[in-house]
């Protein structure tokens, strides 16, 4: 079942003026619930306009987009866009610049005290959304701007958490923080969608982390979607995507390298664990033949 489905979905900035820009154009899509989707795309493709529509931020210029079934803007349904924003959680690019409360536990709270909770639901969400980002309770009672960028990075994706979206989107969420930060950050999303089974979208420049992280992958190009498959599937078109300015993981550069001087190795190796396995077992069959 799709969780979000578009039909040929429009977005047109300036529309009818001069400064008129194409950005999202003729995109039906259909993500399905519990999928982790890794959204890629060159520099202006579409991908900050295509993701706003999915939570009612933004209005398709033309066209429809459904959320759990229900086309969000449709006349009976559009006066609960609100309720669309609590189901589909979106994390901008740098959300720490948005946190504005003088305690981390009322930033949290934020989202849902707006959904109108009660106080002893809004705790045990707080809770659980520190927990999931790993941040201790000593935190909870600091103000966020004492906190490290990672800190406070995790704090506003706790906020978004909080409400238990179905639908989880993060717009570059490791930007800015380094290597290890980025694990951290990335690991735990991965163990949220494992234990809560809902729909991941990540917006994301590195083709390593979506080939870490992502199941799927969304391709944007101008403004249109090239590609909606596995990570396998859109990697293998190494050639297309290097094409549209984009890149396959760096481990899969050096795979093809091998085969392409005629070694016989997988081409599916995207990742460095699969490379470490694939490279153990070149090892072992060449150690076998040297016994036989
Ligand atoms: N508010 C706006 N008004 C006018 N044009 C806009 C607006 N926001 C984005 N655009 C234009 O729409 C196109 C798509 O932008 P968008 O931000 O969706 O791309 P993106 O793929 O997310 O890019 P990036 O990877 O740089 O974040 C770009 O040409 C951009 O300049």
């Amino acid at each position: 079942m799709a969780i979000i489905k578009t039909e040929h979905l429009s977005h047109v900035y300036s529309e009818g003026t001069p400064f008129e820009k194409v950005a999202v154009g003729d995109v039906s899509l259909e993500i399905e619930q519990g999928a982790f989707v890794g959204v890629i795309g060159h520099t202006g493709s579409g991908k900050s306009t295509l993701i706003q529509h999915f939570n009612g931020l933004l209005k398709p210029t033309s066209g429809k987009i459904m959320v759990d079934g229900k086309d969000i803007w449709a006349e009976e349904n559009k006066k609960n866009i609100r309720n669309v924003r609590f189901q589909v959680g979106l994390v901008f690019q740098y959300p720490e610049y948005q946190l504005f409360e003088e305690t981390v536990y009322k930033d949290i709270a934020f989202g849902p005290g707006n959904m109108g909770l009660s106080e002893e639901e809004i705790h045990t969400r707080v809770s659980e959304a520190m927990e999931f980002v790993g941040l201790k309770e000593k935190y909870a009672q600091k103000s966020p701007f004492d906190l490290s960028g990672g800190q406070k990075r995790r704090v506003a994706i706790a906020g978004v958490i909080a409400m238990r979206p179905k639908v989880l989107i993060l717009d570059e969420p490791t930007a800015g923080l380094d290597p290890k930060g980025r694990d951290k950050i990335l690991g735990q999303i991965r163990e949220y969608h494992q234990q809560t089974q809902s729909t991941i979208l990540l917006v994301s420049h590195s083709m390593e982390d979506i080939a870490k992280y992502a199941g799927k992958v969304l391709v944007m190009n101008h403004a249109g979607v090239f590609d909606y498959d596995t990570v396998e599937r859109v990697f293998s078109r190494s050639a297309e995507l290097t094409r549209m300015g984009l890149s396959v993981p760096q481990v899969s550069r050096v795979f093809e390298r091998l085969s392409s001087e005629g070694l016989s190795v997988s081409q599916n190796v995207y990742t460095v664990e699969q490379a470490q396995r694939e490279i153990l077992r070149l090892y072992t069959q060449k150690k076998e033949g040297f016994h036989a």
